[in-house]
């Protein structure tokens, strides 16, 4: 199962993390995030030896602020966690770099919707990936689930990562999970000491109850 922590910007904690069994680090960098990357941590990071997957998160940023992180900030995958369409996705893709887009998740989600994402994989293969988080007025971060059993009515044929308050209690119920399209989890604000700065000791004991 893969793992993804997201909203990381300290180094030390970085480093710390980069210590642990994890595929995905995520860097937000969106301004209205309290987890937001600004210039001069984006400047202490591009330092640093990367030895996981790094995210870059955006929310309805241009195509141009994507260009400027890629090369400085290491990026692996861009994950899209706005309004941002198919075509979008499919302009990075064309740069040969793997993408996540976030879906906001409710009671109404309509998951009929996903025709030009779902071509867009077949022309993509392997490239594009789905992430699956609770629906929140600032898009992501909210610290709360959504309810699960909505995934059921996922039948398409593109990987997701579930995120959305995800905690240390719930290490049981992700391993219950039997979608064939359950590609692994995506961690943030229930692992925090604050905003931005993760509790590393939280981390690895959920790692080790999912990796058990
Ligand atoms: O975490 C944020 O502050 C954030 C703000 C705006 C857009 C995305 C954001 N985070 C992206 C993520 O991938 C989070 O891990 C995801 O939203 C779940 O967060 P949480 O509910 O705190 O576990």
């Amino acid at each position: 199962m893969m793992i993804k922590i997201c909203g990381m910007r300290e180094v030390e904690n970085i480093n710390a993390l980069q210590q642990l069994d994890i595929d995905f680090m995520g860097i937000i960098r969106y301004p209205k995030s309290k987890r937001f990357v600004d210039e001069q941590q984006k400047s202490a990071i591009e330092k640093l030896t990367m030895n996981k997957g790094t995210v870059g998160v955006y929310v309805n940023a241009s195509f141009e602020e994507i260009l400027q992180d890629i090369i400085p900030l290491q990026l692996d995958v861009l994950q899209l966690h706005g309004d941002e369409d198919s075509a979008f996705a499919k302009a990075l893709l064309e740069l040969d770099i793997k993408v996540f887009k976030a879906f906001q998740m409710n009671e109404d989600f309509n998951f009929e919707s996903f025709k030009d994402w779902e071509q867009l994989a077949k022309e993509y293969q392997g490239k594009l990936f789905f992430l699956f988080d609770t629906a929140t007025k600032n898009y992501g971060g909210s610290g709360k689930k959504f309810n699960w059993q909505l995934l059921d009515n996922y039948t398409g044929n593109i990987p997701f990562l579930l995120s959305g308050g995800i905690s240390n209690d719930d290490a049981s119920d992700i391993k219950n999970i039997k979608h064939d399209m359950f590609l692994g989890v995506d961690l943030n604000s229930q692992f925090e000491d604050e905003p931005g700065l993760k509790n590393i000791e939280m981390i690895k004991s959920f790692i080790e109850k999912l990796r058990k």
